[in-house]
Order: structure tokens, then sequence, then C-alpha cells
């Protein structure tokens, strides 16, 4: 069907919805002040998490004990950020909600629209990423969420799959969704390593992440001992126990392998996955699609490789009923991971 559009304020842009062109401003802002000028960087990676860690407080399972199961992706986490960053499992979002917050009162956004938004535009900046969905029009959140509700490194395989089922995922989308940890780092699992990356390519949006989590784990990249994670292939990547737990379950290693080469089924999967999580718990026939104010990402460069000073032979097979792709290996003597720069 043909759409017609509008033509914004601004006289510079189009929209589908008339409502979208508030939103064009929006993310100019928050491309040049929020992520440096368009970076896949720190804030892009904390801005993403705080995505998932919003919309994941939401428990039809609770609801069903008649227990308030949380807003999903309602802002919550912003709106009652004194109780939720409390809450163990979000250990470090309250920087970058400090970092939010004035964003967010500049632009009178709510919470729960400014997080998806901010989220989805920094994702952007990720070579590889697929373009993630908008759709605005979350209320204010009236609540917080309960505790207990977002994952933890240390959670048996069990327990996750059993948390996202509760919230609507399947063991495939859970999968999908780790992806991204392709553009992602730990603050926190080992303090003394501030930034240490889950990958080797922190800002592109690629399978090197399920390629290196199925790597023998050799070495801890700072102190050992720390709960929720398990030894990486790299200096200067850190490894996290329910990452390396998922690509070695008979549940979820088959759809983990897959994505190792198959890059159009990693950003279609992890793009569908996104779309529902941003939307958890909220009235999606009350809301406006504004996707075409996310701005397109970057092509891809690197191809999945083998980090230098590793080979094929050090992929630890876990799916049952297919053989782990060959992969090239990257020449040159053994390297490690640089850290991602400090905002
Ligand atoms: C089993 C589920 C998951 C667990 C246990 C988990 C756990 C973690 C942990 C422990 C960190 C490190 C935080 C820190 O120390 O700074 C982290 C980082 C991150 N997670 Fe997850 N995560 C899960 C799923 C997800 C999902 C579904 C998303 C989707 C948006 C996501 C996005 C991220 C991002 C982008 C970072 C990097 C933040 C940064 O670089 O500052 N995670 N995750
Ligand atoms: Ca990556
Ligand atoms: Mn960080």
């Amino acid at each position: 069907a043909l759409t017609r559009r509008v033509a914004c304020p601004d006289g510079v842009h189009t929209a589908t919805n008339a409502a979208c062109c508030a939103l064009f401003p929006v993310v100019e802002d928050l491309q040049q002040n929020l992520f440096d000028g368009g970076e896949c960087g720190e804030e892009t990676h904390e801005s993403l998490r705080l995505t998932f860690h919003d919309a994941i407080g939401f428990s039809p399972a609770l609801t069903a004990e008649r227990q308030f199961g949380g807003g999903g992706a309602d802002g919550s986490i912003i709106t009652f950020e004194a109780i939720e960053t409390a809450f163990h499992a979000n250990n470090g979002v309250d920087d970058i909600i400090n970092v939010q917050k004035p964003f967010i009162a500049k632009h009178n956004m709510t919470a729960g629209d400014f997080i998806q938004l901010a989220g989805a535009v920094g994702f952007s900046n990720c070579a590889g990423a697929p373009r993630l969905e908008f759709l605005l029009g979350r209320p204010e959140a009236i609540a917080p969420s309960p505790d207990l509700l977002v994952p933890e490194p240390f959670d048996t395989v069990d327990h996750i799959l059993a948390r996202f089922a509760d919230a609507g995922f399947t063991p495939e989308e859970v999968v999908a969704l780790i992806a991204s940890h392709s553009t992602a780092a730990a603050d926190h699992v080992d303090p003394t390593i501030p930034g240490t990356p889950f990958d080797s390519t922190f800002s592109s949006f690629d399978s090197q992440v399920f390629i290196e989590v199925q790597l023998r784990g050799t070495l801890f990249p700072g102190t050992g001992g720390n709960q929720g994670e398990v030894e990486s292939p790299l200096r200067g990547e850190i490894r996290l126990q329910s990452d390396h737990d998922l690509a070695r379950d008979s549940r979820t290693a088959c759809e983990w392998q897959s994505f190792v080469n198959d890059h159009a089924k990693l950003q279609s999967a992890f793009a569908a996955g996104m779309a529902k999580l941003a939307v958890l718990g909220q009235d999606v026939s009350q809301m406006v699609d504004c996707s075409e104010v996310i701005p397109v990402p970057p092509p891809l460069v690197v191809e999945p490789h083998i980090p230098a000073g590793l080979s094929n032979n050090d992929i630890e097979q876990a799916c049952a009923t297919a053989a782990f792709p060959v992969l090239p290996v990257e020449p040159g003597p053994v390297t490690s991971v640089a850290p991602v720069p400090p905002s």
C-alpha cells in the first residue's frame, strides 16, 4: 500500500506519522551528545543493556499469583530508580541512567520511550547491526518492577530459560538476544578490569561472541573467583558463566552455533527479539511506529574468524547434530583484546 508522508515542521524531514517528527531532533542530540558523534562504544553498550533491564521486569507468572508482575518496558528502572538500581542484577545501570536523565527532561519524553529510543539509536552505530524497530507511546510507569526478574550470569540455564519463558521468549529467542553481548563489556563482574569485552569486536554486531564463547576457556583476564565468570580464551576478554552454559546446553547449543556464519539470520533474529522485548507489557495498539527515525547502521567489515594464535581445534563442539563451521584463522601472533575506552 502507498503510505502518505507528512512534512515535518522542521522543513527537513518527512514522516509517516506526524507524531514521529518530534523525534528527529532527539536522535540528532543523542548521536552528538550521548553517543560521542555516532560511536558504538560505552554509552551505546550501556544504553542497550538498559533496554533489557527495564523491559524484562515483566512476569505473567507473578500476575497469576495476584502480585504485581512489573510493567515491562515502561521506564520504571528510571522512574523508580532508587528501588530498581538497588537490585543486585542491576549493578552499574545507575551510570547510564544518570547520563540519560537530562536528555529525558530536555526532550519531555516518557522514560520508557526514551530508554528504547536511546538503545535503538546507539545500536545503529554498531557495524553490522540490524536497524531496530522503534514504537512510540509508552505511558509513565506506575510502580517499580519486583526484584529477581533480571537474569544473573550465575543463574542456571534452567532458571534462565524459565525466566525468559515467563516473559514470553523461546530458547531460540534467548540465544538470539545474547547477540547483544557482541557489542558489550563488563564493568562489574571483575571490578579490577572495567570495560572488558565479551568478544574481540565490541564495536561490531557480528558473530564473534558466538565463536569466542565456544572456544576452550584457558584464563581469567583479571582476578579469578568472581561470581558469574568463567575462564575465557583470550587475554583482555571476559566470559559470563551464563553465556558459556547457553553455548553448551543441549537445548540451546545448535541454535547458538547456527549464528556463527549466518549474519542475515543473526540480524533478523536479534531484531525480532528486540522488537518483542521493547514492547513487553505495553499496549501496542496505542503506539505509533516511528522506526523511520532510527539511523541505518553501517555494514559489517570483518568476516567470522578464529582469533590469532588459536585454532579450529580450540572449539568445544556442543551441538550434537551439526559440526561447528570451519573458520579462517586470523593471521599473526596471539594478541589481547583492548578494553572499551571509558566515557
Ligand atoms: C541470560 C541473560 C543475560 C545475562 C545473565 C546477562 C548478564 C550480563 C552481565 C553480567 C553483564 C556485565 C555488566 C557489567 O558488569 O557491567 C552484561 C552486559 C551487557 N548485557 Fe547482558 N545479560 C543477559 C542478556 C542480555 C540481553 C537479552 C541483552 C539485550 C539487550 C543484554 C545486553 C547487554 C549489554 C549491551 C551489555 C554491555 C553493557 C556495557 O558494555 O556496559 N544482555 N550482561
Ligand atoms: Ca562483536
Ligand atoms: Mn560498561
